[in-house]
């Protein structure tokens, strides 16, 4: 499976922030974009979960066929996530796991899930409206396990949680590459490092795939950061 996106181009009247965005993403990897502020990275995640328009194309290759993405292939974890307060985190994830009943592994139960991710007995029955923001994200992550999509885009996930669930979230999303296309935004260096197989830098509206010889390079920080410095339109 690929992710293949080909000259894609955003722009707010007259502010062109995507120039020319052409890359292809695959299977069984996790992607780290790093980019400065305002560079583009969430108007680009936008665009493949088809959020807002853009011109280029962006397609996904399954079984050797090529077809325009659609919504379902992706899921899409929004920095501040956006659930239903009202709900309980239970009554949440039960009407999540109805709608994708095709979909679900037929041996895992609902508490299996919320076991998975480590929320308490007592949380999973709280209105969402109290839950901290990295408990929020957990949930979102529990969808994307229940729906299962392809794509999985993350803007700057892993923030909000303390140490140990950062660490138990990183674990997730080695053993989720497997099988998706992963792709996330960060500004932490160490944790693109510590997780990404591939880094893409996104610089003056276009994206460049970083030299595994730089991954593993002591100079690693001092090169990224002089890459970026010459960012033309920041925020
Ligand atoms: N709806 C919009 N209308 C006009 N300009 C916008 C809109 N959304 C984003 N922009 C501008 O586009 C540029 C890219 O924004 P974007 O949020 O994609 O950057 P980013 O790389 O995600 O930034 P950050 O790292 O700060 O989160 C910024 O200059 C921003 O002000």
């Amino acid at each position: 499976m690929k992710l293949i996106l080909d000259h894609v181009q955003k722009s707010y009247g007259d502010k062109e922030v995507l120039k020319d965005c052409s890359f292809t993403f695959e299977r069984g990897k996790i992607y780290g974009l790093l980019g400065r502020n305002g560079s583009g990275k969430t108007t680009l995640f936008n665009c493949i979960a088809q959020e807002i328009d853009c011109t280029g194309s962006i397609q996904i290759e399954k079984k050797e066929t090529m077809r325009n993405i659609i919504e379902s292939d992706i899921g899409y974890a929004y920095s501040l996530p956006i659930l239903p307060e009202f709900m309980t985190g239970y009554e949440f994830i039960q009407f999540y796991m109805d709608i994708n009943e095709q979909r679900l592994e037929k041996t895992i139960n609902i508490d299996d899930y919320f076991d998975l991710m480590r929320i308490d007995e007592d949380d999973r029955h709280r209105l969402i409206k109290g839950y901290s923001h990295g408990m929020k994200n957990k949930l979102q992550m529990l969808s994307f396990i229940i729906s299962h999509p392809d794509i999985i885009l993350l803007d700057e996930p892993l923030t909000s949680f303390d140490v140990v669930v950062a660490s138990e979230m990183k674990h997730l999303l080695l053993q989720m590459k497997e099988d998706h296309i992963l792709l996330f935004s960060t500004h932490v260096l160490q944790l693109a490092t510590d997780l990404c197989d591939e880094i893409i830098l996104l610089n003056n509206g276009s994206l460049t795939l970083l030299d595994h010889d730089l991954l593993n390079s002591p100079d690693f920080e001092e090169r990224v950061v002089e890459m970026l410095r010459d960012e033309e339109h920041v925020a």
